[in-house]
């Protein structure tokens, strides 16, 4: 699909995906926070979503070996900025979960990475009903199969907010999805101690 959101199908192979939906430890699952990197912002952010997620640093070694496979994948297809890329997010919505329609720019403003540019959803596992990300301005759903990326940009042209991008994650009737999904800012993100820059950092 062209247009305002970029879909890819079997951008990830499904043994990618198993991999993936395997690489979350049980215990490690926290109710979404939305948006907010501070905890001050949090509790208000966070009531037009309900979902679990885990940062990469918790996944499994097998799940995080695929991360910069995926992220070359993203710049060599999508010309993505990775050093641009917040620590990536893997979310869980089981049946009646869902993510309220938002903008996913605008948190950011004074964050020193500035605000989430782009958008890069993957979907690791569809469900069985449900669970469509849903543009409401575009008038354009998208269906989460498993391995399809859809990708998106948060700015106009005149790099405010384009609020013409709201969206949301529709509830799951049926079965569950995973997404594994990272923004793009402005400038580079460092990834603190939940990515992999830490080793990084702690060597400089
Ligand atoms: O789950 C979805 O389809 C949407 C997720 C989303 O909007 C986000 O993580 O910012
Ligand atoms: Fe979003």
């Amino acid at each position: 699909m062209n247009g305002p959101v970029e879909v890819i199908d079997e951008f990830l192979s499904s043994d990618e995906c198993a991999r993936l939906a395997a690489a979350a430890p049980a215990n490690c699952w926290r109710p979404s926070l939305s948006g907010l990197p501070d905890a001050r912002s949090v509790l208000s952010a966070r009531g037009g979503r309900h979902s679990d997620s885990v940062g990469e640093g918790d996944l499994d070694a097998a799940g995080q070996e695929l991360l910069p496979a995926i992220e070359a994948r993203l710049a060599d297809r999508c010309h993505a900025l990775v050093d641009r890329f917040e620590p990536w997010q893997m979310s869980r919505y089981r049946r009646g979960d869902f993510f309220d329609y938002h903008l996913d720019c605008g948190a950011f403003g004074t964050h020193a990475s500035g605000e989430r540019e782009r958008t890069f959803l993957l979907v690791v596992q569809a469900p069985a009903r449900g669970g469509a990300t849903h543009f409401r301005a575009l008038g354009v759903s998208v269906r989460p199969i498993a391995g399809r990326l859809i990708a998106w940009r948060n700015f106009l042209p005149s790099g405010r907010c384009n609020h013409g991008m709201i969206h949301s994650g529709r509830p799951v009737w049926q079965g569950q999805k995973i997404i594994l999904t990272t923004w793009q800012h402005e400038r580079p993100f460092p990834r603190g101690a939940s990515g992999r820059g830490s080793e990084h950092e702690a060597s400089q």
